[in-house]
């Protein structure tokens, strides 16, 4: 039996544990696919002595995560502690530096690190690997980087984060408020350790910003992804939405606009024929379009111990089977530095809630300001009296500028009539 990939594995958590479990409970078919054994020789995380149903006696102990760079009996360190900087980063360079290969499941940490430590793995002849951290079990950053190598891709978006899609899809269903659903998901080991990486959108910016530079070939950027996340939306957007035939996702959507880098994260109504509007619960869903194969569309788990683990180890068996490919589909001096995107330049259809005083003349004040910025409307329903004595405008435009209809909003509310803050959303058409 050729000698085996030994792992030096930091953090214990979510991800670190099903790691262990499943090169425990796989370990003879992963060694038969990456021809020779995996198996985890030390591991390093902030509690030794944490219930966590596992076994870590067979294992060497190290307290300073980053020491697992420096080990003789480690090959490969898989990094599963998170965080953009600190020992993830520290260990992240250090074990790269060293000529050893890299495996994360850290999105915030390659968002904004990532080229710098593809040009130390290059630089050292190592791998970076990362399938876990975009879209968990979902092999996209494989079928990106090798299966669509052959194509021009101009557009690659989806919902990327399983909590986000957990919440939506929990208040839609069985009406429950957002801090219920938000805590089930943090139970079931799909939410960030700081939540609001999550419903601010700042996951999905980051995964989407990877994506972006493996799709356009692109150096990452994850500094103009302009990001909303999900905390305004209300149950009534999801009533209005469902009746007009859309469900509500936040997406990721990042486009190559004539050699400009378009990339934003925000809540948009999709249409329920779209495959996007069946991935439901935890679960991710990516679209890649290329300009041979079309649009490819992946749906699977994308949070979670065993989707996580499962990339992970995936990453491993190549590395055991010697596969070397460069981390962002090309060498890091090949990525190109496009220009962002003016978001002004975008056309669609827009979807507006509006709370209005239910008085005489609100509406045609409301069309007004539609009218003077050239916006038509698709469709517009008005809801009765709330308890407050307010009414609730609900409208879907025409395809339309979209500054045209964010002025069209600025001018609404300058008017007393609008008693609340509107809400606009996007509506994917493509
Ligand atoms: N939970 C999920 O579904 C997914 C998580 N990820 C990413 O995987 C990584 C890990 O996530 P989780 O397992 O959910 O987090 P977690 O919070 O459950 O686990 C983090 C682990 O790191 C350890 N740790 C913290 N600081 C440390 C240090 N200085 N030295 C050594 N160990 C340290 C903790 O003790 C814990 O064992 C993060 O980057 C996360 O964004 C990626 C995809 C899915
Ligand atoms: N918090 C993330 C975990 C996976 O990346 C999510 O909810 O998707
Ligand atoms: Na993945």
């Amino acid at each position: 039996m050729p000698h085996p990939l030994r792992i030096g594995l930091a953090g214990l958590g979510n991800v670190g544990a099903g790691v262990v479990r499943l090169l425990a409970d796989n370990a003879d078919l992963v060694a038969r696919r990456a021809d020779r054994p995996v198996v985890v020789t030390a591991v390093s995380a902030r509690d030794r002595n944490r219930n966590r149903n596992l076994d870590l006696a067979p294992y060497a102990w190290v307290d300073d995560a980053t020491e697992l760079a420096g080990r003789d009996d480690v090959d490969v360190v898989v990094e599963l502690i998170g965080g953009s900087d600190g020992p993830a980063l520290t260990l992240a360079r250090r074990s790269i530096d060293a000529g050893k290969a890299l495996v994360t499941a850290n999105k915030a940490m390659l968002a904004h690190h990532g080229l710098d430590l593809a040009a130390r793995a290059e630089a050292r002849g190592t791998a970076l690997r990362y399938e876990a951290a975009v879209a968990g079990g979902i092999p996209i950053i494989k079928a990106l980087g090798e299966g669509m190598a052959a194509n021009r891709i101009d557009r690659v978006y989806g919902l990327l984060n399983g909590t986000c899609n957990y919440i939506l899809t929990r208040m839609e269903s069985e009406r429950l408020a957002f801090a219920t659903v938000l805590a089930e998901a943090q139970a079931a080991g799909f939410a960030e350790a700081d939540p609001s990486f999550d419903i601010d959108g700042i996951d999905t910016a980051h995964k989407l910003a990877i994506l972006a530079a493996l799709a356009f070939g692109s150096r990452i950027d994850f500094g103009s992804v302009a990001t909303q996340g999900i905390r305004a939306i209300e149950l009534a957007d999801l009533d209005q939405a469902a009746a007009l035939g859309f469900r509500i996702k936040l997406v990721g959507l990042a486009e190559n606009l004539d050699g400009t880098l378009f990339q934003r994260v925000h809540p948009a109504l999709v249409p329920l024929d779209h495959p996007l509007a069946a991935a439901s619960g935890a679960l991710n869903a990516v679209a890649a379009e290329g300009d041979f194969v079309g649009r490819l569309f992946f749906q699977g788990r994308g949070a979670g111990e065993g989707p996580t683990a499962s990339a992970v180890v995936a990453d491993l068996v190549d590395i055991a089977r010697g596969v070397t490919t460069h981390p962002f589909g090309m060498p890091v001096a090949a990525l190109t530095a496009l220009p962002t995107a003016d978001p002004a330049s975008r056309r669609g259809r827009y979807y507006l809630r509006l709370t209005v005083a239910d008085r005489p003349g609100v509406l045609a004040e409301l069309t007004a300001a539609l009218r003077d910025h050239g916006v038509s409307i698709e469709s517009l329903v008005q809801r009765g009296q709330s308890a407050s004595g307010d009414a609730m405008v609900v409208m879907i435009t025409h395809v339309s500028a979209e500054v045209a209809v964010l002025a069209s909003l600025a001018q609404m509310q300058g008017s007393d009539a609008v008693t609340g803050a509107p809400v606009m959303m996007h509506i994917l058409d493509f």
